[in-house]
């Protein structure tokens, strides 16, 4: 059992950006975290931060994958779906195949029941403009009618998958905005957070300075002077500059 991951710590990635925690990682030697080509389903529901729950597909072969598979409610599809826990995020590989969907709007709804954060395939979904009105957030690399036995053989709950090329154990934190989804590894986790914040509040200073005029040299990225007075507005808001 995994000690659960600490509410301050999710609280502070919900509120970084995606571009942020990537510089982060990079920072760190990690530069394959962001899954490349995956857009939100609904655009006014992308903020997403839990810990990964994976389910991994391998293709279809036409004599296993048939209607009929669905008769057991522990299709290792539904059950991964049953069993993903509240405020995680339901990962998928799909082996970046989009010929299929990997899931559709009643098993989504379900998540949204059980109190699950989002969802994240490499694959397509399925009722699609349904996805578009859920309020939960889910990331697809495309979208496509065809229910998934035509292309996928879900196999493993809870193993190491790749998704969108990008390595997710279970239990690493997801973190997604309308940019899209960025896989932190789990013991990474606080310190990300806590210098994504760091580096959000610099980089708005940087941004007002930016608008205000000033140029790129001595202000991005902020010289001695620079960092000076960004600590003096740190210590005094209204300061004036
Ligand atoms: O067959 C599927 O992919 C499942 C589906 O349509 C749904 O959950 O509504
Ligand atoms: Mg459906």
């Amino acid at each position: 059992m995994r000690e659960p991951l600490d509410a301050d710590v999710l609280d502070a990635l919900r509120r970084v950006s995606t571009a942020t925690v990537t510089t982060q990682l990079f920072a760190r030697g990690l530069r394959n975290t962001f899954m490349q080509g995956l857009r939100p389903l609904n655009p006014g529901h992308t903020r997403m931060v839990g810990e990964a729950f994976t389910l991994r597909h391998i293709p279809a072969r036409e004599d296993l994958d048939v209607l009929a598979v669905f008769k057991d409610y522990d299709h290792p599809q539904r059950l991964a779906v049953e069993s993903v826990g509240p405020g995680q995020v339901l990962v998928m590989d799909c082996r970046g195949q989009t010929r299929a969907a990997s899931i559709g709007g009643i098993l989504a709804t379900r998540l949204l029941r059980r109190g699950v954060a989002g969802l994240v395939t490499d694959g397509a979904v399925r009722d699609s403009p349904f996805f578009a009105e859920l309020p939960l957030p889910a990331f697809a690399a495309g979208v496509c009618a065809t229910t998934n036995l035509a292309r996928h053989h879900a196999v493993d709950l809870q193993v190491p998958i790749g998704c969108a090329e990008v390595p997710v154990y279970p239990g690493d934190v997801i973190v997604a905005d309308a940019e899209g989804v960025v896989c932190v590894p789990r013991h990474l986790a606080a310190e990300i957070a806590r210098d994504a914040s760091a580096q959000e509040r610099l980089e708005e200073f940087i941004q007002s300075e930016v608008d205000a005029g000033a140029p790129l040299r001595g202000t991005y990225p902020p010289d001695e002077v620079t960092l000076r007075r960004y600590e003096a507005r740190l210590q005094d808001p209204d300061a004036s500059r």
